[in-house]
């Protein structure tokens, strides 16, 4: 039995439940691998300078509290924005979110203005210039991301938002995390439903599950819209471009990975995963850390040591993150950086803040990003953005709006 096992609560709630019982201010994070509800702070965790995970350490050393867990956000770039407490109340499940079988509460009746940032005609620019860039040589990879900001006649409800963005998907890695901050005119909530894993850890099992190579998925019933996602995978897993751009991903984090553990396992070829919206091709990556009890295989180490992946960064990092901060007019803030739990024997998991908005009254901003590479087609990549919009926009019922 792995020492993390000794000290797990056996968790006695359904993860179903634990999405009814959100209230604005709880952190909420359900998965394929279960679900956890927390609410109030016992600690905030605050880093020096070292990482977050050694600062996750330190707070849950200072709780006698045998369910402790820091759960929260950290933003994209190294010194962005962070929300990690110690919860004072935690409750789990370890199902996945089931039998969801009731309609969620639509939105009222709301209407919405939308903001582009930048103009999506700029955002192919910026593309081009990516590409320039990538052809120069400086750069192999860059994930150029957009914003969309929507302002509703009315607030915004979260636990609306994320009931449906999970009934939406139950496989998803969906979240709310309240990311407030000081001089918010409101509470602010980051909220998603992210299909990509940055890392698991449980006991003595390692698992990451990297995406890159996207095409929309055709919604509908219908003999012609099956025909035509039938033809969208193959088209994805035969595409030399997407192949490319995920390689990037897999590599890099089956080298990270392999730095902590013993046994790796990759498979060679990546399979293509669907979400209500998109394909991606992935592959799951799992291991088995070298030392299960040293605090630098916990599941938020291991996160820090992957992020940023090329999934939302590239290749290599230093030249992807210049050109990102050259070509994206608005900071990422929470977008692309993580979300997730870890515990005191070190599980935990983290997934990529992806198909996210950060919710404030009556805004919600949502980002969405593609990778690019050589061969990319600026248009299809703007498409490929629109489409990622679509995760959070049909759950705010404004399909259509991006
Ligand atoms: C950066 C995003 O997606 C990443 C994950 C899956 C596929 C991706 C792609 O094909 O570009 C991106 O790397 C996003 O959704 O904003």
């Amino acid at each position: 039995m792995s020492p993390s096992a000794l000290v797990r609560p056996r968790p006695v709630h359904r993860a179903d439940d634990l999405l009814s019982a959100y209230l604005p201010g709880s952190f909420y994070y359900s998965s394929p691998r279960g679900a956890l509800l927390a609410d109030g702070v016992r600690a905030c965790v605050r880093r020096g300078q070292g990482s977050w995970a050694d600062a996750a350490a330190e707070a849950l050393a200072g709780t006698s509290a045998e369910d402790a867990v820091v759960v929260g956000a950290i933003g994209f770039r190294r010194n962005s924005e962070a929300s990690l407490v110690v919860p004072a109340v935690v409750r789990r499940a370890d199902t996945p979110v089931d039998g969801l079988t009731a309609t969620p509460a639509a939105f009222g009746a709301t209407s919405w203005s939308a903001s582009p940032r930048p103009e999506p005609r700029r955002y192919v620019d910026g593309v081009r210039k990516a590409l320039e860039l990538i052809d120069g040589g400086a750069l192999s990879k860059v994930v150029l991301a957009r914003c969309l900001e929507l302002t509703a006649s009315t607030p915004v409800s979260v636990p609306s938002l994320i009931s449906r963005l999970v009934r939406a998907n139950p496989g998803a890695h969906a979240f709310a995390v309240d990311v407030t901050a000081g001089g918010d005119r409101a509470p602010r909530t980051l909220v998603g439903a992210s299909p990509e894993l940055l890392v698991a850890r449980r006991g003595d099992t390692v698992v990451a599950n990297p995406l890159a190579g996207s095409l929309p998925r055709v919604t509908g019933d219908s003999a012609e819209a099956d025909a035509e996602n039938r033809r969208r995978i193959a088209a994805l897993l035969a595409s030399h471009k997407d192949r490319r751009e995920h390689a990037h991903v897999t590599a890099q984090v089956a080298d990270v990975l392999g730095r902590f553990c013993d046994e790796l396992d990759v498979p060679a070829e990546p399979e293509v995963i669907g979400t209500p919206t998109m394909w991606h091709l992935s592959t799951r990556i799992t291991g088995r850390p070298a030392d299960p009890a040293d605090p630098s295989s916990s599941a938020l180490a291991l996160a820090e040591a992957l992020h940023p992946t090329p999934a939302v960064c590239g290749v290599p990092a230093p030249a992807a993150h210049a050109a990102i901060a050259d070509l994206e007019p608005e900071d990422r803030g929470y977008y692309s950086g993580m979300v997730g739990w870890t515990g005191p024997g070190g599980d935990g998991e983290w997934a990529v803040t992806i198909r996210s908005a950060e919710v404030c009254d009556r805004t919600v901003r949502l980002f969405a990003g593609a990778g690019i590479v050589a061969g990319s087609d600026p248009e299809a990549e703007l498409a490929e953005t629109s489409a990622k919009f679509r995760t959070l926009l049909r759950a705010l019922g404004v399909e259509g709006v991006a």
